[in-house]
């Protein structure tokens, strides 16, 4: 199973996100509780092993300003959060940088992963990084293909549960690992990287 640790902001955050094993470690760049600058970001990629994706976590600008940032900072993808139309992941598809395309369900989502010329699909609650839950239940009607992920309210607690209901590639988490909003808790994050891989208690 995928695990990617979502809105870290600190080095020891990073360090933490690496020893437990995760495959991807998220940083956002626009509003949000967790929001850190592109400078930041780019000393935290930069103690990030080859092997961890890096990933460049956006909302609410255009796709020239994320691809701008997602370069400064050095990540290895950039993860378009939102309604970003096919035009947008065009205008970045020749950047050194593979694209991640966030999106909530609805009834128009078009859930094949690649269909916007993206590596990855992530489907979100409604309110992204809310830590809300959301009835993924309604993923039968219109199941995902390719290499997607789950997020939305996700926790230590009820990933393993999620997983087996879903049946994703991959999970996504971030108010689920936290302690007080866009602060991690440490023993949370290596909690919900063994439950998702079905070595929780
Ligand atoms: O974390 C944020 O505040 C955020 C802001 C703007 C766009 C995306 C954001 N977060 C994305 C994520 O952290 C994850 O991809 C995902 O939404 C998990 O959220 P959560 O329900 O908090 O586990």
């Amino acid at each position: 199973m995928f695990v990617k640790l979502c809105g870290l902001r600190t080095e020891s955050d990073v360090t933490v996100a690496i020893e437990t094993g995760a495959d991807a470690v998220g940083f956002v760049l626009t509003s949000s509780p967790r929001q850190i600058d592109v400078d930041l970001a780019a000393r935290l990629v930069a103690e990030v092993p080859a092997d961890v994706l890096t990933v460049a976590v956006v909302r609410g600008i255009t796709a020239a300003e994320a691809g701008e940032m997602a370069l400064k900072t050095g990540v290895r993808a950039l993860q378009l959060h939102g309604d970003y139309p096919r035009e947008s992941f065009d205008e970045l598809a020749e950047l050194p940088f593979g694209l991640v395309r966030a999106t909530a369900l609805g009834p128009e989502t078009d859930v094949r992963t690649g269909a916007f010329g993206e590596e990855l699909l992530l489907i979100d609650s409604p309110v992204a990084g809310s830590g809300e839950q959301w009835d993924i239940t309604r993923l039968a009607e219109n199941p995902p293909t390719g290499k997607w992920m789950l997020a939305g309210g996700l926790s230590p607690e009820t990933v393993a549960g999620a997983i087996s209901v879903a049946r994703p590639w991959g999970v996504d988490v971030s108010s689920g690992i936290e302690s007080s909003r866009g602060v991690k808790d440490h023993g949370r994050m290596r909690e919900f990287v063994l439950a998702a891989r079905g070595q929780g208690l």
